[in-house]
């Protein structure tokens, strides 16, 4: 990483021959790597650390002088593994954490890569140099759904090109892993490239057998977060492979995982923690990663040990802990003031040797960005009117005595396959006499096809929803009225993106997700707050019986869960690995 600080002049400040800029004096300096916590000074030179003892340092009437008395002065956290798109955007997510004590994040660059391709997503990297904090990014190989032309988008010169940058640290996680475990050639070649590049190789290996694990870790990925229980976590860790504890708002595991540490008593040097892009919500309500270390220690995690893996940890296994993690002379002067042990809730933010946020409340100015000018795709590509035809939505009966394959949500994302027996009417399935089923509609963005599904335990009374809110991004419309869901369809694309709700008639949610289909472009993170909880409420409200609505939209048209799954290939059976009901041609099915 770049500084400005000479390290000459660091020297001369570290001696005492050249005034420092801040001093923090008289606090309790955690020592993430020697695992002490010591009374010492420490000593800030432009954007470095020049100083950390218990010499007096030497100032002048320019240096900021920072009585730490009865605090402990950290390193600043750091999220190894962000996703910066749950309605928030990476600047208002940057907005909410700093304060937070955050200064580090690694995000997945899955949506922008997906609706900017190589340039529009390298200029944004680019201008988002200007924001606070430190924001790196992880670069995805391929997308959550197949689809056609999907290997070419992800094309392996431009991706090597993107690993090139400095604020690319490695490749993000492949969460269709069954293709590492086959060894596709094109994944296994980049990640080689990333590891000669001296990146790392982020992992996603929900549900692995400890046999299976072992291909994984073979293929060259360093890292998951995707164990549910300590057994599983173990498995990593014994495998070589970093094992990031995860507590999201979609799986608050730290009671079940901790006890890797809690009992197990593992030795923790490869363990992290991640927050996995939770709801908006989740983040206001119990924090980022300072909720994780509160979490931690809540459970029992000695404090220096829940510090240690939320900062000196994640910089080891970033490779980044030559410039960040820790407190020491030399590394960029990333540090936060924490009044106890128990909330870990920061009075003071420094970011690379400036104050950017004090008692919760952020001081540094925001970039301005004008999120649209890097989008190359246009939002819709169709009439608007062609949402108004009720075939898009009502489900193609598969024919007299055949059983309709339902998709029955056994939890806030997994599915399962039933086979319901459903009348006919005009060739379709009819769901009148069948409360709880949902009709839902898949429609591309550029209007070439549309897949469809029957949804059970979604939402019982829900008339007609719409979201780009999804990992395809493209158009999921849900409902039992389809004349509903043509209403709410048709608001979303006049938004170019978002969630709308439209019961008896009335527009009862309006989310305008411009960028992308899944962000605000507004800098306030209370907006997104307001928007999930609002959401959340309503679908709660007419029978939605999970926690977690944004995940239950997002996974519902991934390749890589159980269950059936709606893709832009048609109805998919993963375990199968079939296409149960194709999609078909927009155009064939309007005229029909
Ligand atoms: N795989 C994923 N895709 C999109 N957002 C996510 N948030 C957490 N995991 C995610």
């Amino acid at each position: 990483m770049i500084r400005t600080a000479k390290r000459t002049e660091l020297i001369e400040v570290a001696q005492g021959r050249r005034p420092a800029d801040i001093v923090i004096q008289g606090g309790t300096v955690a020592n993430v790597y020697s695992g002490e916590f010591l009374r010492q000074n420490v000593a800030i030179y432009q954007d470095a650390i020049a100083y950390v003892g218990e010499n007096e340092v030497t100032i002048d009437e320019h240096t900021i002088v920072i009585d730490a008395e009865g605090m402990y002065v950290s390193p600043g956290f750091i999220e190894p593994h962000a996703h910066p798109w749950v309605i928030y955007n990476p600047v208002s997510m940057t907005a909410k954490v700093l304060p937070l004590g955050t200064t580090t994040t690694v995000n997945d660059d899955l949506f922008f890569y997906l609706h900017f391709g190589v340039d529009g997503f390298r200029q944004m990297i680019e201008d988002l140099r200007a924001l606070p904090g430190n924001f790196f990014w992880l670069v995805r190989l391929v997308s959550q759904a197949d689809f056609s032309g999907e290997r070419d988008w992800f094309d392996p010169q431009e991706i090597r090109k993107l690993l090139e940058m400095d604020e690319v640290v490695g490749t993000a996680e492949v969460t269709r892993w069954p293709l590492l475990y086959q060894g596709d050639p094109f994944l296994i070649d980049t990640i080689e490239a990333a590891k000669r590049a001296r990146k790392v190789v982020d992992g996603h290996t929900a549900g692995c057998s400890y046999e299976k694990l072992n291909s994984i870790a073979a293929s060259g990925v360093s890292a998951c977060h995707e164990a549910i229980t300590a057994e599983e976590a173990l498995h990593r860790l014994r495998l070589g492979l970093w094992t990031t504890l995860r507590h999201s708002s979609l799986r608050p595991d730290f009671p079940e995982i901790i006890r890797l540490i809690t009992e197990k008593k593992v030795s923790t040097h490869r363990i992290t923690m991640t927050t996995d892009g939770p709801h908006p919500g989740f983040i206001e309500r119990e924090g980022f990663v300072d909720g994780l270390v509160r979490k931690a220690v809540e459970l029992g995690v000695p404090p220096m040990t829940a510090l240690q893996m939320a900062t000196i940890n994640a910089a080891t296994y970033l490779r980044l802990d030559d410039d960040i993690g820790g407190i020491a002379p030399g590394k960029l002067a990333d540090i936060i003031l924490l009044p106890d042990l128990v909330t870990f809730k920061p009075s003071l933010v420094i970011s690379k040797g400036s104050i950017v946020a004090r008692d919760g409340k952020l001081l540094a100015s925001l970039p301005p960005i004008d999120w649209n000018r890097y989008v190359s795709k246009k939002p819709f590509l169709f009439a608007k009117e062609r949402l108004e035809d009720e075939h898009l939505y009502r489900y193609p009966h598969p024919g007299p005595n055949k059983p309709v394959p339902v998709a029955y949500f056994k939890s806030n994302v997994i599915t399962e396959r039933k086979d319901v027996h459903l009348p006919s009417v005009n060739g379709y399935a009819d769901l009148s006499r069948h409360p709880g089923l949902l009709y839902a509609s898949l429609i591309a963005r550029n209007g070439q096809w549309v897949a469809q599904a029957i949804l059970e335990r979604f939402a019982v009374d829900i008339d007609g929803m719409a979201s780009t809110y999804n990992t395809t991004t493209e158009l999921l419309v849900i409902g039992r009225n389809p004349k509903a869901m043509a209403a709410a369809a048709k608001k979303v694309y006049e938004m170019g993106g978002g969630i709308v709700v439209v019961d008896d008639g009335k527009t009862v949610v309006e989310i305008p997700l411009p960028f992308t289909g899944m962000m605000t472009t507004d800098h306030s993170f209370g907006t997104a707050v307001r928007f999930h909880d609002e959401l959340l409420a309503v679908l709660q409200k007419r029978g939605f019986p999970f926690h977690d609505i944004l995940y239950t939209l997002l996974f519902l048209t991934c390749d890589f869960l159980p269950g059936l799954r709606l893709i832009p290939y048609g109805l998919y059976d993963v375990k199968r690995g079939e296409v149960v009901l194709p999609a078909e041609r927009l155009e064939e099915k309007v005229a029909k």
